[in-house]
């Protein structure tokens, strides 16, 4: 059986079916022992003694009830939190397989809510909305049949009302569905704006805009609250609707009955257990009308699950891709177009070279180099390294062998070995040190009181500008991938440490790309290639181009796989 986005297992459907018909058996036994006490107590003249057994059972029954209660929550939690594990996994790895550039195109506080709140409002439906209705569906049927059995007009009266109610609740729906929808919104706005807060906050207090922001957020929370409260208010109508149908099923079922009884149809104790039973309905007749609560409130919920899962997303070992192992590092353009930023880029870069990307801000080089990287993907033509298209390559592995730095890739939290060996993990102190070298970093970890081991906050902002630059430059050095993408290296870095790093390019054994506006890094290069609006207009040797020499053992330890 499906549940919209997952499929609810049938051990998990049959633990349901069997709570249902559970509950409905000791709804049967309240009847009886009902029926047989108002009988004994109709005859109590004769024999008092023979009410207690009959009130045992009740006793009996009612634990029994409360047992299932609280057995048939704990059964529908659990299958909603399954649910929701599983389809949480699904949605993280269909993020994951994004092209960062698509997610930069989302909101934050949508993409949060995407795999937090949306998740809640769908476990909630599966869990008290759907599990739990089945269950309620087949104690509401088997009871009415038993009504039904016992007083055809008390059925009759209780399923009248019953519809009543499930109409005057479903007439809500519409009114709820927008009600929740505003809710969203306002969450999305709140959370996204929060998030923003807490990564710009240098720039709320510099720029002096402490009590503009507060005011915002004040007017947003404002909003979100009135929102809540519109929605509060037609759920609350929902349920009073619900809890007045159970009521009024009772009253109008022991009208019917009683009119029964005065045409000599129906016995007291009859009347009496047909309609205890009929309170007992009220529960499940309940539960039901709730379904639709919560389908309501779901409805947006599953339809933005839905259009996330099926965006566009790379997997990430697809069968059939082939694995990408960089050889000679040779990367083709083969009529690259990305919208915005770049047009019809062709050309090739050999296995080996050094390449200057140069021109204006916003011609595209960042974008260049993240379509190598599969930061990007290309709208149009395809990108080849050694020979293999890497939209058709695995992307586990077509990254493997290409490092890159760029301010789009932050450090994360973590230590800072964590951060030096994200992407091999398995590396050994003697490549670390050797790369830590390579970006003038010994002086930086021998200064850290724990060394390799100290502690970087989100995006390693507890570090300098320049520490964080030679810190990323060192995660993707580590073992000398094949191919180095270098988005403006050395920004911030000094003259002493811009020079160490320009050193180790310099003899760098592997294909390099940089994309500078610095003619001392052009000077590195063996070809420049020149972007201007998103167009490859020039391709030529580097100017100033000087020998680095040969390349020495003891210059860079640790060699290309
Ligand atoms: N994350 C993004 N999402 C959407 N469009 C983007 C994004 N980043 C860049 N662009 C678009 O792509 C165009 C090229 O940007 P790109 O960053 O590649 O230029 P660049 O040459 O690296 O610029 P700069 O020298 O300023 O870093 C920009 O004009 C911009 O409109």
């Amino acid at each position: 059986m499906s549940l919209g986005l997952v499929p609810l297992p049938p051990r998990d459907l049959a633990w349901v079916i069997a709570l249902g018909i559970a509950q409905a058996l000791v709804l049967g036994g309240w009847i009886v022992c009902t029926w047989q006490a108002v009988d004994a107590i109709a005859g109590m003249q004769q024999d008092i003694a023979a009410v207690y057994p009959w009130l045992a059972g009740l006793l009996a029954v009612s634990l029994c009830m409360g047992g299932l209660r609280a057995l048939e929550f704990r059964v529908c939690e659990r299958i909603g939190f399954d649910a929701v594990r599983r389809l949480r996994m699904q949605l993280y790895r269909h993020m994951v397989g994004m092209a960062p550039r698509q997610i930069q195109h989302r909101s934050r506080g949508s993409l949060l809510l995407r795999l937090t709140g949306d998740l809640t409002m769908y476990r909630t439906l599966l869990s008290r909305g759907i599990a739990r209705g089945i269950a309620s569906a087949i104690v509401l049927v088997i009871g009415l049949a038993v009504v039904a059995w016992i007083s055809g007009p008390m059925a009759v009266a209780a399923i009248l009302v019953f519809g009543l109610g499930a109409a005057a609740s479903v007439s809500q729906g519409r009114l709820l569905r927008r009600a929740t929808a505003v809710v969203r919104r306002r969450r999305s706005l709140l959370t996204g704006n929060i998030d923003e807060q807490v990564n710009t906050l240098a720039v709320v207090q510099t720029f002096g805009r402490v009590g503009g922001e507060t005011s915002r957020l004040s007017h947003q929370n404002d909003s979100m609250t009135k929102a809540l409260n519109r929605e509060a208010a037609i759920r609350g109508r929902m349920r009073g609707i619900s809890a007045a149908t159970g009521w009024a099923a009772v009253m109008v079922a022991l009208a019917a009955g009683a009119y029964e009884m005065s045409e000599g149809y129906l016995t007291l104790a009859g009347l009496a257990a047909a309609a205890t039973c009929v309170r007992h309905l009220a529960s499940p007749a309940r539960n039901l009308a709730l379904v639709h609560d919560y389908w309501r409130r779901a409805d947006i919920s599953r339809r933005k699950i839905r259009d996330f899962l099926n965006s566009r997303s790379r997997p990430l070992d697809e069968l059939g891709h082939m694995p990408v192992r960089v050889r000679a590092g040779m990367i083709q353009f083969d009529r690259v177009s990305v919208k915005g930023a770049l047009s019809g880029v062709s050309g090739t870069i050999p296995g080996r070279k050094r390449v200057a990307i140069v021109g204006p801000s916003g011609a595209g080089k960042s974008t260049l180099l993240g379509l190598v990287a599969r930061l990007v993907e290309p709208d149009q033509g395809e990108v080849l390294v050694d020979g293999i298209v890497l939209s058709s390559a695995t992307l586990h592995t077509s990254t493997r062998d290409i490092g890159i730095v760029s301010a789009d890739l932050p450090l994360m939290r973590g230590t800072l070995r964590r951060n030096l060996t994200y992407r091999h993990r398995s590396a050994s102190d003697e490549e670390l040190a050797s790369v830590l070298t390579a970006c003038g970093l010994d002086g930086l970890v021998g200064s850290l009181p724990q060394g390799l081991d100290s502690w970087l906050t989100e995006g390693g902002r507890n570090l300098s500008a320049g520490e964080r630059q030679r810190v990323a430059l060192a995660r993707a050095m580590l073992r000398f991938p094949r191919i180095l993408l270098l988005d403006e290296p050395t920004t911030n870095l000094d003259r002493e440490s811009a020079a160490i790093f320009h050193a180790a390019i310099d003899r760098y054994p592997g294909t390099v790309l940089i994309a500078t506006h610095d003619p001392a890094e052009v000077a590195l290069t063996d070809m420049t290639w020149e972007l201007c609006d998103g167009r490859l207009v020039r391709v030529g040797p580097s100017e100033d181009r000087h020998d680095p020499g040969p390349l020495r053992a003891q210059d860079m330890v640790g060699t290309l796989q």
